[in-house]
């Protein structure tokens, strides 16, 4: 399927990237390009990998030219460049403007014209229903992979998107810290606990990527049906699994932009998505440039929202002490904290 095929992963040197990376270095593939700004983190995976597949490209999805250079020659891209922080992107939402959505625009408008086949977009649950600058930037981003993938007959380009919840123990998320807590002897901090959140693990986020790739139509949005979690269930499994289930907890609040619960799919789009087992797909709402769906034309699917649900991390399925515990030992990283081999939890 990827013989002598060329990959570009935009933010290729965060977790995504690498966890990407490790699934295609082994194939048929024969080149992949890791886009980013960072050149001491591309030396590291230069040199952590040392695979003549791997191609690194200094350069900024801002900047139009850089992407346009990395661009030439590529078969498929994996869009996961992104300013992802809620705080950062609050003080600084034109900066949020800047990467998430005209660095999008610039990502697309490149691989259109270097007739790249397939682009799967990375987006977030935050992206529902936003209340926060990142989610904001973010649903725009989605806004401009659909409008521009109405415009693409006669291309050979396909561009779908993928959104997810929170990724288990990525850098600086609860979970590092919640051990990092226990270590030091220090109280948890909790903001809620009744805050739910879906709990998905960074090789679920690669296979909905890939679940997108293989069966994405333009404008798509996939997302996966995940579980999720109370903060007072997922502190109570971290410390369990650590040995120190009676260690202290400290209730500080709802941060700001925070949500009491997150959703992958708006009322609205949960009516018209299409069940495939373990994912939900959200099609485009139109395939052309004809407004009428927008202006004058109804559509009785629709209807139903007036008395439907959104998939939220409050009516998914829930997970008990239990099955949170099954869950973080899924992570290596967990799985040595629990034998208390390591100190550190973070994936990548
Ligand atoms: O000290 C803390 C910190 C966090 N939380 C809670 O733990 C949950 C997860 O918090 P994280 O900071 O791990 O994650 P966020 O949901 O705030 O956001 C994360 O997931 C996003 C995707 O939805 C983005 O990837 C973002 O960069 C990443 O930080 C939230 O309910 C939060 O309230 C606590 O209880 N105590």
């Amino acid at each position: 399927m990827f013989a002598s095929r060329s990959l570009l992963i935009t933010g290729g040197t965060g977790s995504f990237g690498n966890a990407v990376l490790k699934r295609f270095l082994d194939t048929d593939i024969g080149e992949i390009r890791i886009f980013s700004r960072d050149e001491k983190k591309q030396d590291d995976m230069r040199k952590r990998y040392n695979s003549a597949k791997l191609k690194f490209y200094i350069g900024d999805v801002r900047d139009q030219r850089s992407v346009e250079q990395a661009m030439r020659g590529v078969d498929f891209v994996f869009h996961a460049a992104a300013l992802k922080q809620v705080p950062s992107c609050e003080f600084h939402p034109m900066q949020a403007v800047r990467t998430n959505v005209l660095g999008t625009e610039n990502v697309l408008e490149a691989a259109i014209a270097a007739g790249v086949k397939r682009v799967v977009v990375l987006s977030t649950d935050k992206a529902v229903y936003p209340i926060n600058a990142m989610g904001i930037s973010k649903a725009m981003m989605e806004k401009v992979m659909v409008a521009t993938s109405r415009n693409l007959e006669g291309t050979g380009t396909v561009i779908c998107g993928t959104r997810y919840g929170n990724v288990m123990a990525s850098r600086g998320s609860v979970i590092p810290l919640f051990v990092e807590q226990v270590l030091a002897g220090k109280p948890i901090t909790i903001t809620d606990p009744s805050m739910t959140r879906f709990m998905m693990t960074l090789a679920d986020a690669v296979d909905l990527v890939l679940y997108a790739f293989t069966n994405g139509n333009n404008g798509d949005i996939f997302v996966q049906k995940a579980p999720a979690a109370t903060i007072e269930t997922l502190a109570r499994a971290v410390t369990g699994l650590m040995g120190q289930p009676a260690h202290p907890v400290n209730i500080i609040g709802t941060r700001h932009g925070e949500k009491l619960y997150e959703a992958l799919l708006s009322r609205e789009e949960r009516a018209c998505a299409e069940d495939m087992g373990d994912y939900f797909r959200v099609p485009a709402d139109g395939r052309d440039l004809n407004y009428g769906k927008f202006v004058d034309q109804g559509e009785a699917k629709l209807t139903q929202t007036t008395h439907g649900e959104d998939y939220n991390s409050h009516n998914t399925t829930r997970l008990d002490v239990d099955g949170m515990t099954q869950l973080l030992l899924k992570l290596e990283g967990m799985q040595r904290i629990a034998r208390g081999e390591t100190t550190t939890v973070e994936e990548c």
